[in-house]
C-alpha cells in the first residue's frame, strides 16, 4: 500500500526546498534515486535540495541534505535558516557537516555554521595545494581561494561576476579532478568595502537563486585576503545576506527565509524502479 507523504515547499532568497519531517514519525529510506526523482521540476514536486529532518542522539535534531541531483550532501545555509524558521525555537541541530546553531527571527534567522577549514585535505582536494591563492586557471578564472564550511567551495574574485559564463565553466569546475567529491562554485566581485556581488554554480543542482554556504565560503574568503571588513553583505541573485566571521571564529549568517506552501505526494510515484 503506497504512503502518502506530506512535505513543506520553502525557500532561502529563491534557493528552494521540499522539507520532509521525519523526527516524530520514521519515513521510508531516503534513496538518491527517490530525491533525484521528487527533485525532478517536470516531472516531480522540484526542489534545489530535499531537506529530511530526523531525529538525533546528539542534538536537538539532525538536518540531511539531497541535492537535486540525487547527491546526499554536508551542508546548506539557506535551508539551516528556513529550517530555524519552522522549528520556531534556538536549537543546536547535527549537520554531515558538524554541529550549526540556529536562531529564528522575524521573517528568517540567524545560523551559527561553525567554523571554516582551510587545509587542502579538509576541502577537499586531490593532492596538496595552497588554498589561499590556488596555482590553477579555467579560461579566464584564475587563483581561485577553497574554504570548507561544512561542504567544499571555490572562489574566484573576478571585475564583474555577471560577465562570467558560469552556467558553462561551472560544471567543468565542478567535475574537475582536482575536487574529489566535486565542489560547489563562486564568482564574486568587490561592490564596497563591505559588501560583495555573488553567483554560485552549485555542486548537484547547478545554478541558483542564493546559496548561503556560498556566501559564507566567499566572505571569509575576501576578509582572509583583506579584501573587505567583516560584517560583510552578500548581494545573490535571490537578495542579500549578512556574514559576520573574524580569524579563528565561527561564521554568522543573517538572512530571510519563507514558507511557500504545504502538500502530499505518494511515496510508490517515485520509488517505482528504486535502485540506488
Ligand atoms: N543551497 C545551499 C547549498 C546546498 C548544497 C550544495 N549544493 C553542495 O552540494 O554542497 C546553501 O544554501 O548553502
Amino acid at each position: 500500500m503506497t504512503q502518502t507523504i506530506a512535505f513543506i515547499k520553502m525557500h532561502g532568497l529563491g534557493n528552494d526546498f521540499v522539507v520532509l519531517d521525519a523526527r516524530l514519525t520514521p519515513l521510508p529510506q531516503m534513496t538518491p534515486h527517490i530525491a533525484r526523482a521528487l527533485g525532478d521540476r517536470r516531472t516531480g514536486i522540484g526542489f534545489d535540495q530535499l531537506v529530511l529532518l530526523e531525529p538525533s542522539e546528539t542534538q536537538a535534531f539532525r538536518m540531511r541534505i539531497f541535492n537535486s541531483d540525487g547527491s546526499e550532501v554536508e551542508a546548506c545555509g539557506n535551508a539551516a535558516r528556513a529550517v530555524a524558521l519552522l522549528h520556531s525555537e534556538p536549537a543546536v541541530i547535527e549537520t554531515g557537516g558538524g554541529p550549526i546553531a540556529l536562531e529564528p527571527l522575524d521573517g528568517g534567522a540567524r545560523v551559527d555554521m561553525g567554523a571554516p577549514r582551510f587545509d587542502w585535505d579538509a576541502i577537499p582536494l586531490a593532492y596538496p595545494m595552497d588554498t589561499v591563492t590556488m596555482p590553477v586557471a579555467w579560461e579566464n578564472l584564475e587563483a581561485p581561494m577553497a574554504v570548507n564550511v561544512g561542504n567544499p567551495h571555490v572562489i574566484f574574485f573576478v571585475d564583474d561576476a555577471d560577465a562570467v559564463p558560469l552556467e558553462t565553466l561551472g560544471p567543468v569546475i565542478e567535475h574537475d579532478p582536482l575536487f574529489p567529491e566535486r565542489v560547489n562554485v563562486n564568482v564574486a566581485s568587490l561592490a564596497g568595502s563591505d559588501h560583495l556581488k555573488l553567483r554560485v554554480w552549485e555542486r548537484g543542482a547547478g545554478l541558483t537563486r542564493a546559496c548561503g554556504t556560498g556566501a559564507c565560503a566567499t566572505a571569509v574568503a575576501a576578509i582572509r585576503r583583506g579584501l573587505v571588513a567583516s560584517p560583510v553583505r552578500v548581494t545573490l541573485p535571490g537578495g542579500d545576506l549578512v556574514i559576520a566571521w573574524a580569524p579563528g571564529g565561527t561564521i554568522l549568517m543573517s538572512g530571510p527565509a519563507a514558507e511557500s506552501y504545504r502538500g502530499t505526494f505518494d511515496w510508490d510515484d517515485y520509488a517505482a524502479g528504486a535502485g540506488a
